[in-house]
């Protein structure tokens, strides 16, 4: 089997989700890459064999997962699906007398021999682990294919470049313009030659030489239009893509950012700069380049057909050479940005979490870790430069020597009589000019590689669907009753993962304060993303009054909402845009009286340059407690409907935490606020306490009623933070 299906990798986890894709397109089937994470519920920790099984079985593809060893893995039906170095998937999908062939979606088509297969498949143990896989009858394709999705992504693209359509028009004309002047020059040097050296005359070839630098300086001229236009044309375009971009990422649901390492992300922003690169410096050039070359082709036959073949043979053979080499180009280039991604993901996590490593002593096996990335991208880095020097040197040597045949045969035809000397200096000219498009051939096919790899990548992030797939319902009314209402409400962050959140029907009353408690890891916080629909529930309906709230504008919905999470964020900016946000409309008043409750106001005052104090990157430069107050001031300044605060004061001392409810009882009057916290003081007077346990709700009551539940859930709660007393 030559062909057997392949499919790379866009992700550093991707590989499981691709190995099924790629067993079924072998069955003949399309799933998109996207689909079938999402099937597989991937997690930024990738996927196990049972997340594969369950996927599978989820497009008809029945599944065996079971551990033997090699003998009994050449009996089990192909393609399967095997555990690689304890860290990748692959298929298998062909084993011979002495080969095991492989399909893998970080490298492509490989072979290994049954020894070093068996050293990565089964490590130090005798069996290793392997997903049988067989279509059932209804294994039926889902969606369209792979390419249209493609020319879809490729038609929004080329949508980036239609605004400029005159532009490149102009840039069309001023590139013909060069390549039409340059076709002149050849014909100069053969008349200084045959016309003005060998009839001596000298005002001939001052003429001439004028004629040579007015088509020189005009050529100069037009390549200085050229540049100017591609830089006005290069950072428009490259300012569109990079802002939609982000406004793609800011359109995404947190579990996009949740479950990707930050270096894809990144990586991703650098595929736009290479694929505008490519378009725009080597696709451009390249069609220029055809252009040169069939105009000097021409000239060239018409001076000599023969050296016209020859050279056309030489030219062949270099581009039959650069093409050989371009599949093992191909693995390399993914394996390349595989381990690149990867590379960045650790620098960003190595610097963010650099007071750990200290306090940690951590920094020597942080930077041994490092190295052995290092070590992984140096390898890569060396293969492809080994490919590229053999690449290059076959391809300058066949070029050279076509030169050489040329230069000796010209000569001979000179000798002979065949052609003049004139000829023979200006053939010399026209093959310089032909070996620049040929030059420009390899750095073509190289860069499309790259670009291809790029709109992969690129294409399954603008396929994504966006946290609101549906923006037009911003027109609906709110109802009257604004009371949030969850009937049935279950949750799991991935697909095979448990469930943190299990049949929650509460009703959060409007305008009344609603407490949540629990032990550590009952799901409060989970709750709370929920309700402020940063989460979708995986069962069961969110409604405000009778209206379901995926029906209410996202925006509007966040607009009425203010919240203060536990791992709230401080933006590097001054003190006061951190509270107000939009610091093109500061309401003076709100903001003293949000910074007065949150019970920061002096501090900020006293801070050498007041609310215009900048803070460092994350609030570096406040402690934890006023970071804490910031956020709080920040929630208020908003004035929102709803109020969510999870364990908002629990970096504060007693004092202020005491000066912050109490200011805050008054603010709560006619807002829905929802409270989560583990001290007592602040959730004593809620209307309404939801207690938690392992998802489940235990009791719902307000502090006197849930009491009075002696050996309940809260009243256990309560017991362990106050002692014995419990009456208060
Ligand atoms: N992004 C996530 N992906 C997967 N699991 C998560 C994620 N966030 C939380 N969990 C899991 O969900 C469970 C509930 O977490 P949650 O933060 O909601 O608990 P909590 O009651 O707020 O805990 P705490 O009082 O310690 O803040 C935990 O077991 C946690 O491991």
């Amino acid at each position: 089997m030559i062909n057997f299906p392949h499919e790379f990798q866009l992700d550093a986890k991707d590989c499981g989700p691709a190995c099924i894709k790629i067993i079924a397109k072998y069955y003949g089937r399309f799933y998109s890459l996207p689909f079938l994470r999402d099937l597989c519920g991937i997690t930024r920790e990738g996927v196990s064999f049972l997340d594969l099984s369950d996927a599978c079985e989820a497009i008809s593809l029945r599944t065996k997962s079971v551990k033997v060893d090699f003998s009994v893995l050449q009996t089990i039906p192909l393609p399967c699906i095997v555990h690689w170095q304890e860290s990748h998937f692959i298929v298998v999908y062909k084993i011979t007398q002495k080969q095991v062939y492989v399909s893998d979606p970080a490298k492509g088509l490989c072979k290994y021999s049954y020894e070093s297969f068996q050293e990565d498949w089964l490590k130090e143990s005798k069996v290793g682990a392997v997903l049988a896989i067989e279509p059932m009858a209804d294994f039926k394709q889902r969606s369209i294919s792979d390419k249209l999705e493609r020319r879809k992504t490729l038609e929004n693209f080329l949508g980036y470049f239609t605004p400029y359509k005159k532009s490149f028009v102009n840039l069309f004309v001023v590139m013909l313009i060069v390549t039409l002047l340059q076709a002149f020059l050849p014909f100069i040097s053969k008349s200084v030659i045959d016309v003005g050296i060998q009839t001596n005359d000298l005002d001939f070839i001052d003429l001439v030489l004028i004629a040579n630098i007015t088509i020189i300086v005009s050529i100069l001229l037009s390549n200085m239009i050229r540049d100017w236009i591609l830089l006005h044309l290069t950072s428009r375009i490259n300012i569109s893509l990079i802002s939609d971009y982000l406004i793609k990422l800011m359109k995404l649901p947190i579990t996009f950012f949740e479950n990707k390492l930050i270096g894809d992300i990144l990586q991703r922003a650098q595929d736009h700069e290479r694929i505008r690169d490519f378009i725009m410096n080597n696709s451009l050039n390249f069609i220029f380049s055809i252009l040169t070359f069939f105009i000097f082709g021409i000239i060239l036959f018409v001076y000599s057909p023969v050296l016209c073949l020859i050279y056309l043979i030489g030219s062949t053979l270099f581009i039959g050479w650069v093409v050989f080499f371009l599949k093992f180009r191909k693995k390399l280039d993914w394996e390349y940005f595989d381990v690149h991604t990867k590379n960045q993901s650790y620098w960003v996590e190595t610097i963010g979490s650099i007071q750990d490593i200290k306090i940690n002593n951590y920094e020597k096996q942080k930077r041994w870790k490092w190295e052995a990335l290092q070590v992984q991208l140096f390898k890569i880095d060396q293969k492809i430069l080994r490919i590229t020097n053999a690449q290059n040197l076959g391809a300058q040597f066949i070029n050279q020597l076509t030169n050489l045949m040329i230069t000796f045969y010209s000569a001979k035809a000179v000798i002979k009589g065949d052609i003049t000397f004139g000829v023979m200096i200006s053939t010399q000219f026209i093959i310089g000019m032909l070996n620049g498009p040929i030059m420009q051939f390899i750095s073509f096919v190289q860069s499309a590689q790259y670009a291809k790899i790029s709109f992969l990548r690129l294409n399954e992030i603008h396929e994504l669907e966006e946290e609101e797939e549906n923006e037009t319902n911003n027109s609906i009314k709110l109802p009257e009753d604004k009371s949030l209402l969850l009937r049935n409400v279950s949750f799991q962050y991935s697909r095979n993962s448990p469930y943190i959140l299990t049949n929650i029907s509460i009703l959060i009353p409007e305008g009344k304060v609603t407490a949540i408690v629990g032990d550590s890891g009952s799901g409060k916080t989970t709750l709370l993303k929920l309700i402020l629909r940063l989460y979708k529930p995986t069962h069961g309906e969110l409604s405000m009054g009778n209206l379901n709230i995926q029906n209410v504008n996202l925006k509007q919905w966040r607009a009425s909402c203010g919240a203060v999470m536990q791992d709230g964020k401080i933006f590097s900016d001054t003190i006061q845009n951190n509270i107000v946000l939009d610091d093109e409309n500061i309401d003076y008043a709100r903001l003293k009286k949000a910074v007065m409750v949150a019970n920061i106001a002096a501090e900020i005052e006293a801070m050498p340059k007041g609310y215009q104090t900048m803070m460092g990157e994350n609030g570096r430069g406040l402690s934890g407690g006023q970071k804490q107050r910031v956020l709080i001031a920040r929630a208020l300044y908003k004035d929102p409907d709803y109020l969510f605060f999870d364990e908002a004061t629990n970096s504060l001392d007693v004092i202020n935490e005491q000066k912050i409810v109490t200011a805050l009882e008054e603010i709560f009057k006619n807002k829905t606020v929802i409270v989560v916290a583990h001290r007592l003081s602040t959730i004593r007077k809620a209307d309404q306490i939801i207690v938690l346990k392992n998802g489940f709700i235990s009791e719902i009551g307000n502090h006197d009623m849930l009491m009075t539940k002696e050996g309940g859930h809260y009243y256990e709660l309560v017991k362990t933070q106050t002692g014995d007393t419990v009456n208060g």
